[in-house]
């Protein structure tokens, strides 16, 4: 019975794949290194988030030491970290689906169509820090989140695997506007990592959006309390250092969930299919290597003077203010440009009816949120001191990720605007850092 049902669901997979091989668009031009980058990146990024756990809870803490820091096998699985995993996204989910918040629309999709997004991202922050307050109140021990940070990537890692490979199968059962532009190449490898499909949902529940703001981002500010907690246990008291990071991150966090509307006009929401690439990267990779400045800190304690806490607090003031400033003043210009914060600012027009804003923030570099969320992440690595690389990781992973994404963003609009998008890069010329590039 077993093997007739294997036989059956293996064929109908066969049959849904002979179809779309008829729909497949194999001209696409493959990003991310193509079939080799889609081979070598799945496994060479969780063995990344591996690494740079053990690393920084080695004394040495070097990203550079000769043999390499390799955990024993003992330390990679603990029973609790899949439960805590798993309850975790189911909780995440149940506030997902909680009526709590309005209900916004996304952008026209291929069919005409606008999906319906639940915006109550900020309430599920707030849920989650009053049942974290309680649980403290209660005597859990969240230092323990120290100890398990290896079993819980491990167990992160292997639901990013098992999700995209979901969302690779149950792809060959959406229709054919319903699929990403850049995975339907065909290459089985390629496909799986860019994701085929642009908005899996099951039911309302939309499986992108969810994993983009909740599961990991939330559960990076837990990680960094835990963190926090665990120099408690050891040292009496939090250190200014650790303070810092956890307020900036935060800060961030925060951030995203309260102004959750304006992820829905990303390119990860509108352009990039769900695949192993956003998978992993929502569920593992942000929550185990965005939080490692905070678990650095817990091995190797530093002390900050007020001058520099000074220094360091207004460079992410400024940071933040480029960010967030930059962010709403293209938000508000692409759903209302009459409106009178945006109305005044000089644009020029394009061949697709939508305009380009040349002066304001988008006249000083054609992507200044890119530059304020840069030098946040620097604020976000000087409260580690200067004598080790590793809390500088995300420093330099960020800038390579932006370069990249702004050169991905750039062919996508020229693409799309064409000559006028040439004019623009004519009377704004750096890209990111005025001057620089
Ligand atoms: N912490 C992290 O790990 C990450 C953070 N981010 C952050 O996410 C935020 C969003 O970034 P991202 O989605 O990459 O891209 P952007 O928010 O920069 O959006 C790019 C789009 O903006 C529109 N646009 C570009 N120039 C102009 C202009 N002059 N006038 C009007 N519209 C313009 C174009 O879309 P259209 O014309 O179609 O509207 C373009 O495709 C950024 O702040 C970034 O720093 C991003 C990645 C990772
Ligand atoms: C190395 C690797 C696997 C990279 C995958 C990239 C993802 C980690 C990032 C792609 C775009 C992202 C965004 C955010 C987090 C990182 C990922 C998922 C974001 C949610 C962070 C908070 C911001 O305010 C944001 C909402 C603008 C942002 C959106 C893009």
């Amino acid at each position: 019975m077993a093997e007739l049902c294997f036989y059956f669901s293996t064929s109908t997979i066969k049959r849904q794949i002979m179809k779309f091989n008829k729909q497949k668009s194999p001209q696409a031009e493959k990003e991310f290194g193509g079939t080799l980058g889609a081979t070598c990146i799945p496994v060479f990024l969780p063995l990344t988030v591996l690494y740079l756990l053990c690393v920084c809870r080695s004394p040495v803490a070097s990203v550079l030491q000769w043999p390499p820091v390799l955990p024993p096998t003992a330390q990679l699985w603990d029973p609790l970290a899949p439960v805590l995993i798993l309850g975790w996204m189911a909780l995440q989910s149940f506030f997902y689906l909680l009526p709590m918040g309005k209900v916004s629309e996304g952008m026209v999709l291929k069919d005409g169509s606008r999906l319906k997004y639940p915006i109550n991202g900020f309430h599920a922050l707030c849920i989650t820090a009053v049942l974290l307050t309680l649980s403290l109140w209660l005597g859990m021990p969240l230092g323990y989140l120290f100890e398990l940070l290896l079993p819980l990537a491990v167990c992160a890692i292997g639901v990013s695997f098992l999700l995209s490979l979901y969302l690779y199968i149950s792809s060959f059962w959406a229709p054919h506007h319903a699929l990403a532009q850049g995975g339907n190449t065909g290459n089985p490898l390629y496909d799986f990592f860019m994701g085929r499909e642009l908005n899996p949902r099951i039911g309302s529940f939309d499986l992108k959006y969810f994993c983009e703001l909740r599961p990991g981002l939330i559960g990076w500010v837990v990680i960094n309390f835990g963190m926090l907690m665990k120099e408690v246990e050891l040292r009496d008291s939090a250190s200014l250092a650790m303070i810092l990071v956890n307020g900036f991150q935060l800060l961030y966090v925060a951030d995203a969930l309260w102004n959750e509307e304006a992820v829905l006009t990303t390119m990860d929401i509108v352009h990039d299919g769900f695949g192993f690439m956003l998978v992993f990267g929502d569920l593992a990779w942000v929550p185990f290597t965005y939080s490692l400045q905070a678990a650095f800190l817990v091995v190797h304690p530093q002390s900050l003077s007020p001058l520099g806490a000074t220094a360091i607090v207004t460079l992410n003031g400024a940071g933040y203010y480029i960010f967030r400033k930059s962010n709403s003043q293209k938000n508000q210009f692409r759903r209302d440009p009459t409106h009178p914060s945006v109305s005044k600012l000089e644009t020029i027009a394009t061949a697709t009816g939508k305009r380009l804003l040349v002066s304001g923030w988008w006249g000083l570099v054609r992507h200044p949120n890119y530059l304020g969320d840069l030098l946040m992440a620097l604020a976000w690595s000087l409260p580690c001191g200067f004598n080790h690389l590793l809390p500088y990781f995300y420093v330099v992973y960020f800038t390579v990720l932006l370069i990249h994404r702004e050169a991905r963003d750039e062919r996508h609009c020229r693409a799309k605007y064409g000559l006028a998008w040439d004019s623009y890069c004519r009377r704004v010329p750096y890209r990111i850092f005025p001057y620089i590039y």
